[in-house]
């Protein structure tokens, strides 16, 4: 596969993009001629500068409103070609690409433009040239590639062809069975773009909602797959007009999209090596949470967690580091001084500072995250203590990788014999994470890159003060189960959360239970408080549901909140924030699915209460 990109698809000057484009590792770039309009120097510059980094210029593009012109436009139209073959060869390409007539002036009919491609397929062969024909999907008489293709067809000229766009073929919904038979030698290029479902006019979809493979709700692997019936070997270019993604930082949307191109996986010749992707290992659990406080802040949190039931098992041997038990969880308290859990606390205050994944096999694991660019980290270790490979995850925490058996990452603490865990808590139900809106695409497309984990559809969760957007990625068997959510609101929970904690990070950790009344009763007797929920909510519940009234009492005694779906209920209660930064929340599954959706917005707006109430004095 040659992998390509359109320099419209990333921000910056058009040095820089090159720059980025080629160290992540594209072997080829579409110009877009704004950008070398915009810069500040000598086509043949450029040229070199593709050359010098190792770049194919695979296209020049987009020539607008060329085919199906009347007099005079048609002859300016012309001299406009030639002028940017000129430019083209300077360039050093080849392609030139020709989207489909916007003009109120271009006049319609299949042999007019046919007749044109072929004086134009002349012209361009002449100087060793190529013309490819795409069909905007908002074209004025060509919106469909079926008859981009027949126009190309009838132009009949060796140095016109077809260029196909995943986003013009399957945001109108065209079908993709008709790719199959155009001979792969008259396809010139392929684009591909994906986009969330959206109810929006065509063109301002594609010009500001595109986004990479896999990250929309398009169907571009049947797409792909009628590209690959065509023995097409050209290049894949991805082409995404996304403002959001101009402004990002270049190095990262670069990398994405190099992913996107990694996970599509067509394998073939390429120039930049870009190593092969190992299968993805499957995560068995989370092994750990590692949080970051100081010592004053490891007094408190050591005693929320001994409410809620965690039992100290263990110390580290040569750090500030103690381990907090219950059930399968396991939980760090790290206050060590000159360690990446310090620097942590120091940019974030207490929170979560690693993860720690188990997954079938860490080779495996370490060469797929390596091949995808993701960020490695080992840290210094003392004598005798293991070294865990890990990866840079949310906001510069860490996600550990721990193989099941073989060696244990608790060889390195001390085992304190405590009287047992209350036994209340069996496992991590999810983990959510708070981020900004611009990245969590970006962190989305991370996790189904690393995991096998699947997308759930978006939610929109409304917040006090404004909205919030959950995604929520999980495997299969549930073993790991994380929340993204971010919101364009500054004064949002989520929105707070990363002006407070100073960027990304896990805002709750869930805990799931067997017995919610149980375990929420004897953690109240342990000396724990949850968020208090309005009796109205209550009210409504009732009035919803036809619960019985102990049980309903009993809810509203404990703040548990309730939901239902097809398959079961639910039920989850909140602890109050730490240190203003984290909370937990522990839930009881009978076989329901979700996460709770239609309470967030409950539990949002009575953690507002709780924040306003911290900082504002009382009246009276
Ligand atoms: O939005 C546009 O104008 C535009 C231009 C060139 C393309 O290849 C395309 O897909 C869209
Ligand atoms: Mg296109």
């Amino acid at each position: 596969m040659i992998r390509s990109i359109a320099t419209v698809s990333i921000g910056g000057a058009l040095d820089e993009k090159l720059r980025t484009i080629a160290a992540a590792g594209f072997d080829a770039v579409e110009i877009f001629e704004n950008d070398f309009t915009c810069f500040d120097g000598p086509a043949r510059d450029v040229g070199r500068m593709c050359s010098d980094l190792g770049l194919r210029i695979c296209a020049l593009q987009p020539f607008r409103d060329f085919e199906g012109m009347p007099e005079p436009q048609r002859r300016l139209a012309f001299r406009r070609a030639e002028k940017k073959f000129d430019l083209m060869q300077e360039l050093g390409t080849d392609l030139l690409l020709v989207c489909s007539n916007v003009s109120p002036l271009s006049l319609g009919g299949i042999d007019r433009a046919a007749d044109d491609f072929r004086e134009l397929g002349e012209r361009a062969a002449a100087r060793g040239l190529r013309v490819g024909f795409e069909a905007l999907a908002w074209g004025r008489h060509v919106n469909d590639y079926r008859d981009a293709w027949e126009i190309v067809r009838r132009a009949d000229h060796p140095s016109i062809g077809l260029i196909l766009d995943s986003f013009h073929t399957l945001a109108p919904g065209f079908p993709v069975g008709p790719i199959r038979a155009i001979p792969a030698d008259r396809i010139f290029l392929v684009q591909l773009a994906d986009a969330p479902q959206l109810d929006l006019d065509v063109l301002s979809w594609s010009r500001h909602f595109r986004c990479f493979p896999g990250q929309g709700n398009l169907p571009v692997a049947d797409f792909m797959q009628a590209i690959d019936a065509t023995g097409y070997g050209g290049p894949l270019s991805l082409e995404i007009f996304n403002d959001q993604f101009r402004a990002q930082s270049t190095r990262e949307v670069a990398i994405d999209g190099m992913r996107s191109l990694q996970l599509i996986g067509r394998d073939g010749a390429t120039g930049n090596a870009v190593p092969a992707l190992r299968a993805r290992s499957s995560v068995s659990d989370v092994a750990f949470v590692e949080f970051a406080v100081d010592q004053t802040h490891a007094v408190g949190l050591a005693r929320l967690l001994g409410e809620l039931g965690f039992r100290l098992t263990g110390y580290h041997r040569s750090k500030a580091v103690e381990r907090w038990s219950q059930g399968a969880i396991n939980l760090l308290i790290n206050s060590s001084e000159n360690s990446f859990a310090r620097s942590h606390y120091t940019t974030h205050g207490s929170g979560v500072c690693a993860l720690a994944l188990g997954v079938d096999d860490v080779a495996t694991m370490m060469s797929r995250a390596d091949a995808l660019q993701a960020t490695t980290f080992r840290q210094p270790v003392g004598p005798d203590e293991m070294t865990i490979p890990a990866i840079r995850g949310v906001g510069g925490s860490l996600l550990y990788f721990l193989e099941p058996g073989s060696e244990n990452w608790d060889v390195d603490f001390t085992a304190v014999a405590s009287e047992g865990d209350a036994g209340f808590l069996d496992h991590i139900d999810h983990i959510s994470q708070s981020m900004r809106f611009e990245d969590m695409l970006s962190w989305e497309q991370f996790y189904a890159a690393l995991f096998d984990v699947q997308r759930s559809p978006q939610l929109e969760i409304s917040d006090p003060l404004g909205l919030v957007k959950s995604q929520v990625l999980q495997n299969r068997n549930g073993s790991l189960r994380l929340v993204l959510n971010a919101s364009t609101a500054s004064q949002t929970m989520s929105s707070r959360f990363l002006s407070e904690f100073f960027g990304a990070g896990v805002q709750h950790i869930a805990f799931a239970c067997d017995d919610i009344f149980k375990a929420v009763s004897a953690m109240r007797a342990a000396g724990a408080t949850f968020l208090n929920i309005p009796d109205n909510y209550y009210d409504d519940i009732d009035s919803r549901y036809e619960l019985a009234p102990d049980l309903l009492r009993s809810m509203k005694e404990n703040g548990i909140l309730y939901d239902r779906d097809d398959e079961g209920e639910f039920f989850q209660v909140y602890t109050h924030a730490f240190d203003e930064r984290f909370f937990f929340e522990i839930v009881e599954r009978r076989k329901y699915r979700g996460f709770g959706a239609p309470n967030a917005g409950i539990r949002l707006a009575a953690q507002t209460r709780e924040a306003r109430s911290r900082t504002m004095p009382r009246s009276g």
